[in-house]
């Protein structure tokens, strides 16, 4: 579990988070909801410590994180596996060898050892026949499943990803999303995905937090982001066409549903 509290940035007198709290549990799908620009990747990088709050205090399952030593911020780096948006590949490494890097830089696994763990991370995400193709030889969605199974390969506890169907196709964009939804159950990771996709959060947000010019307006489960009356998550929703025909067919299945309990209740 990751808990912040009170974080607040300013650069160069542009305030990008304003107070923001808040719970990431693992096991679950936490998502950072918000258009462009509202502080959505500058909060992720203050969780993983690329970037310093100004104010604030950020504990990973219980251990504090902000200002505290060195050593302690490391051990807890060492646990954190991110998915960046471009897939951030290393171009002259075959899938094999990006798989294995992070064991090579964060673990004293033995050759045999890492063998194992890249293979069995291939495998879990679909790609075990791939470890020697080069990342130009993959699609979008193949160099997403080598991030993923780059982030996890070290045993990670926490997992941070950025706009991870970011690119993709609406189906395959979804097979990513299922993908690190069941790596996180399966592994009880802490993981915290930014994106402003409707779809993933509709189908897989656990617990998301609409973020509005650096501030957290609304909170909750994705079952119930539709029902929301905060104005400016409704206008965020509601930007999306097929959001606005989804919400009027909602609308008129359920008048149409009040009509007939009417009638049936005459009867
Ligand atoms: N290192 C920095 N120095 C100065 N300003 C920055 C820095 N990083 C981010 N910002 C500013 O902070 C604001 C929020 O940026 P951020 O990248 O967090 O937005 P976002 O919600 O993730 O948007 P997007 O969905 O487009 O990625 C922007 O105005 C951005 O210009």
């Amino acid at each position: 579990m990751i808990e912040i509290h009170n974080i607040h940035k300013t650069f160069n007198g542009n305030k990008v988070l304003d107070g923001i709290d808040g719970v990431f549990e693992s096991g679950k799908m936490n998502m950072l909801l918000g258009a462009s620009g509202t502080g959505k990747s500058v909060l992720l990088k203050c969780i993983v410590g690329l970037v310093k709050p100004d104010i604030g205090s950020i504990t990973y399952d219980g251990r504090i994180f902000t200002n505290n030593k060195l050593d302690i911020k490391q051990e807890i780096r060492r646990k954190i596996g991110m998915l960046f948006q471009g897939s951030a590949l290393f171009d002259s490494m075959n899938v094999y060898e990006n798989v294995e890097f992070p064991l090579r830089m964060l673990t004293d696994m033995n050759r045999a050892e890492r063998a194992e763990r890249v293979e069995f991370c291939l495998k879990r995400v679909g790609l075990e026949n791939a470890g020697k193709k080069m990342p130009s030889e993959l699609s979008g969605g193949m160099k997403k499943r080598v991030g993923i199974a780059r982030a996890i390969a070290p045993h990670c506890t926490y997992l941070f990803c950025d706009e991870p169907n970011s690119g993709l196709d609406p189906l395959t964009a979804i097979k990513i999303d299922e993908l690190i939804k069941e790596i996180t159950m399966e592994y009880d990771i802490t993981t915290i995905v930014v994106t402003h996709d409707m779809n993933s959060v509709l189908e897989y947000g656990d617990n998301v937090m609409f973020l509005y010019k650096g501030k957290k307006l609304w909170e909750g489960h994705s079952s119930t982001i539709m029902d929301t009356n905060v104005r400016e998550l409704n206008d965020f929703i509601f930007s999306n066409r097929l959001m606005r025909d989804a919400k009027k067919i909602e609308q008129i299945e359920e008048e149409e549903q009040r009509q007939e309990d009417e009638q049936n209740a005459k009867k």
